[in-house]
C-alpha cells in the first residue's frame, strides 16, 4: 500500500472574506506516510484538516482522497458538486482527532467507540464491541470502558477519542493539536499512544502539532506552511537540523 498517492490538494485556494488563507496550494501525501504540518499561527494548517473533513469547502481547486474527489463527483463524465451521499462515503476513509476531545458525554466509553461503526458502517454490536475492546487495549483504557467521559482525565478522554477515530478503520488519521488542551503531565501518555500507532500500523497520518520532538519521532515528511503555501518540505532530520528557508529557520528557532 505504501507509495500510492492518498491525499492530493490541487491548486486549492481558501478565503475567509479578504483573507486568503490557502493560496493555490499543492501537496500530496502517499499512503502509509506520516506527515506533519508546521508553521506560524494563522498559516492555514487547521484549515487544511477541516477541508479534508469536509467541514469547509475550497473556493478554488480540488482535493482527492484515495482518488475520489472530496467536494465533486463525476456524473456522465462531468465533474459536478458532490452530493451528501458521495461526501459521506469519502469521509468514511478519514478520521479526525480534535484539540477538544468531543466525546459523546451521555455515552459510556465503550459506546462512544462502537456508535459510528454500528450506525455508519453497519457492523453488528458484537463486531463493534470486539473492535472497540481491542482499541481500548491499544490505548491502555480497558478498565475504563464502563465509565462516562466526565469520569476520565483529559488525557484518557483524548485516548478514547483516538480509539473512536480508529474504530472506523480510516485510511487517514488527522490530528489537530491533540495535546494542546491537556495538562502538561497528561501529554506524554497521549503522544506515546500515537507513537505506538504510527510505528505499528500502516495508517496514513496528517498531523498539526507544536510538539516538535513528537513530530521528529513519527514523521516521514514535515511541511512548513507560511501565508497559505508550503514553503519547504523534507525529512524531519533535514527540516529540524538544516532547513533551507529563512522563514523555516526563524520559525523553528522560535519554537524549538
Ligand atoms: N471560520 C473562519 N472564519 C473566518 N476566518 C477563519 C475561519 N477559520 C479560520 N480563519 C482564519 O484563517 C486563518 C488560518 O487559520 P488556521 O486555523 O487554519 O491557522 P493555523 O495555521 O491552524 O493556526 P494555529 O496554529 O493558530 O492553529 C486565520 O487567519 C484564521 O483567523
Amino acid at each position: 500500500m505504501d507509495g500510492r498517492e492518498l491525499i492530493r490538494f490541487d491548486r486549492v485556494t481558501k478565503r475567509f472574506g479578504d483573507n486568503v488563507v490557502l493560496d493555490d496550494l499543492e501537496f500530496r501525501v502517499d499512503s502509509g506516510k506520516h506527515v506533519t504540518l508546521i508553521g506560524p499561527s494563522g498559516s492555514g494548517k487547521t484549515t487544511i484538516l477541516r477541508l479534508l473533513m469536509t467541514l469547509l469547502k475550497p473556493d478554488e481547486g480540488t482535493i482527492t482522497v484515495g482518488g475520489e474527489y472530496l467536494t465533486h463527483e463525476e456524473k456522465n463524465g462531468k465533474l459536478v458538486p458532490a452530493g451528501e451521499k458521495h461526501i459521506r462515503e469519502v469521509r468514511k476513509n478519514i478520521g479526525m482527532v480534535f484539540q477538544q476531545f468531543n466525546l459523546f458525554p451521555n455515552m459510556k466509553v465503550l459506546r462512544n467507540i462502537t456508535e459510528a461503526p454500528v450506525n455508519v458502517l453497519g457492523l453488528s454490536k458484537e463486531e463493534a464491541d470486539t473492535r472497540a475492546r481491542d482499541l481500548l487495549e491499544l490505548v491502555g483504557l480497558t478498565e475504563h470502558m464502563d465509565k462516562y467521559p466526565s469520569q476520565l482525565s483529559g488525557g484518557q478522554q483524548q485516548r478514547v477519542a483516538i480509539a473512536r477515530a480508529l474504530a472506523m478503520r480510516p485510511q487517514v488519521l488527522l490530528l489537530d493539536e491533540v495535546t494542546s488542551a491537556l495538562d502538561p503531565e497528561l501529554v506524554a501518555g497521549v503522544l506515546d499512544v500515537l507513537r505506538d500507532i504510527a510505528h505499528t500500523t500502516d495508517i496514513t497520518m496528517l498531523c498539526v502539532t507544536h510538539e516538535m520532538s513528537f513530530a521528529r519521532d513519527i514523521s516521514d515528511d514535515v511541511l512548513m506552511f507560511n501565508e497559505g503555501k508550503v514553503i519547504e518540505s523534507g525529512s524531519p532530520d533535514k527540516m529540524f537540523n538544516d532547513p533551507d528557508h529563512p522563514r523555516t529557520r526563524e520559525f523553528l528557532g522560535a519554537v524549538l
